[in-house]
């Protein structure tokens, strides 16, 4: 069992200097699928070393897929086609991570061999059958425990599988993705069509990887993705920005600290993820994108905060899916701004780590905010002083709870302290060093 790590967080301090945050969490698990089931050799810089895209790592180690490194980010994939994966002979253990077991249910259902997913005590509650269904309309075999979580059971269904044409009950790019990746093992055609935009990490890569992707706009908000099976993934060169939802918890923690200005170098800022810079910028956030660049295929820029008065927004419901996994986050900010800030329409949080409606409104009601959970958001009445209960934040094993609670710190009266820490190592190993350095006090204790 592991123990407890307990974050201790001195209140106050001021947010400045210049940080680099780690890989991109969508990306990395992305360049080591693709680049497992290409032809020839891919070559990541800027991979996350953090326990989630690991896992993915060692799920192709597992399948017979040589991979050098990581080393500083560093990895090298010697691809063996998309024919060319090994029964693993064991469960895959896909970690904490609902990304990894949902992609891969995809890359898997198509596969010549059986294979076992399994997950995390929070990943095994989380629901699958968003995936087997359609998976299982293409022709896969799978088998969840009863209620629709993990394990999966993937049997094996030789080239059998047929492309479809299916419409997403939800805006989830690992959905989509699931079934993009099952439709290059797919006879015919597989398109996905998408009620709002989400990020389209899985589009822009397969297109890197010399694969035909076509994307239609059918209207404002929705998108159509198809692609043929049985074409081929050529190795490529994959240089992963830093990642905007880590990133997140330092533009929150500059807008709202007292006198700070600081720079976060490098961040992808593809459309499709900057939901967060959108609606801080609604709130009066100083946010400002620097050196703006396009790195192998995706758009990146130093993003500067600084200090600011917050106000309560209406978050305007097309710019959920564009910032689904910083509201932990935002829901601070909303708790700093002046006046009230309403989301609606982000049940999906609801499905994450952990019900992270539920968990961030205790988190704010131990520190005195009035924060009200509704069934698909929160309405948050802010700009009070924090006016912190008796108890520790119970982050419920999920890393952004935690480093979302630790940036609450810097308005707060006293010392914040945070139970179950340890996963903040699946997406942000390096958060407690980088936040020092930027001018927040943590102590880190083992229990
Ligand atoms: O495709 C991805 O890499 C992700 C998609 C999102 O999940 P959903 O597709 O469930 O919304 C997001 O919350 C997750 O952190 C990463
Ligand atoms: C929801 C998240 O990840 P996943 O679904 O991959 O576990 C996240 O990182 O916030």
């Amino acid at each position: 069992m592991s123990s407890n790590v307990r974050f201790v967080v001195k209140h106050g301090g001021r947010l400045h200097g210049r940080i680099r945050v780690p890989g991109d969490k969508s990306i990395s698990h992305r360049s080591i699928m693709l680049g497992a089931i290409a032809e020839g050799t891919t070559e990541v810089t800027g991979f996350l070393e953090g326990a989630d895209s690991l896992a993915t790592l060692q799920a192709f180690r597992d399948m017979g897929v040589p991979i050098e490194g990581p080393d500083n980010g560093h990895v090298v994939i010697h691809g063996v086609g998309l024919r060319g994966l090994k029964a693993p002979g064991k469960p895959l253990d896909m970690g904490n991570s609902g990304t990894a077991m949902r992609l891969m249910a995809g890359i898997l259902a198509g596969q010549a061999f059986e294979s076992e997913l399994i997950g995390d005590a929070s990943l095994s509650k989380r629901p699958m059958k968003r995936v087997t269904d359609p998976l299982g309309q293409m022709g896969a075999h799978i088998e969840t425990a009863p209620g629709g979580t993990p394990p999966l059971h993937i049997h094996p269904v030789g080239e059998a599988l047929h492309g479809i044409d299916y419409t997403l009950p939800m805006a989830s790019a690992q959905v989509k993705s699931a079934i993009l990746l099952a439709g290059l093992y797919a006879q015919g055609e597989t398109c996905v069509t998408e009620p709002a935009p989400t990020r389209d990490h899985t589009e822009r890569m397969l297109r890197g990887f010399g694969y035909e992707v076509h994307t239609e706009k059918l209207d404002a908000m929705r998108t159509r993705i198809c692609l043929k099976g049985g074409g081929t993934l050529r190795g490529t060169r994959i240089d992963v920005p830093s990642d905007i939802s880590s990133a997140a918890f330092f533009m929150v923690g500059a807008a709202i600290a007292e006198d700070a200005d600081l720079v976060i170098e490098h961040v992808g800022i593809n459309p499709t993820r900057t939901g967060v810079i959108d609606i801080l910028k609604l709130m009066g956030a100083d946010i400002t994108l620097e050196n703006e660049q396009t790195v192998g295929g995706e758009p990146v820029a130093d993003i500067r905060v600084r200090s600011s008065q917050l106000k309560g927004i209406e978050i305007p419901p097309e710019l959920v899916p564009l910032a689904i996994d910083e509201f932990p986050v935002l829901f601070v900010a909303a708790a700093v701004a002046e006046g009230t800030t309403v989301l609606r329409g982000a049940e999906e949080l609801r499905v994450k780590e952990s019900d992270r409606i539920q968990v961030m409104a205790d988190a704010l009601h131990t520190l005195g905010v009035d924060a009200e959970p509704t069934e698909d958001g929160m309405i948050i009445r802010g700009g009070k002083p924090f006016q912190p209960q008796q108890g520790v934040i119970d982050s419920h094993h999920d890393h952004r709870i935690s480093m979302a609670s630790a940036i609450a710190a810097l308005r707060a009266p006293s010392n914040v302290v945070i139970d179950d820490c340890a996963n903040v190592a699946t997406s942000f190993p390096t958060f407690v060093e980088l936040v020092r350095q930027a001018g927040l006090d943590i102590e880190v204790q083992h229990d």
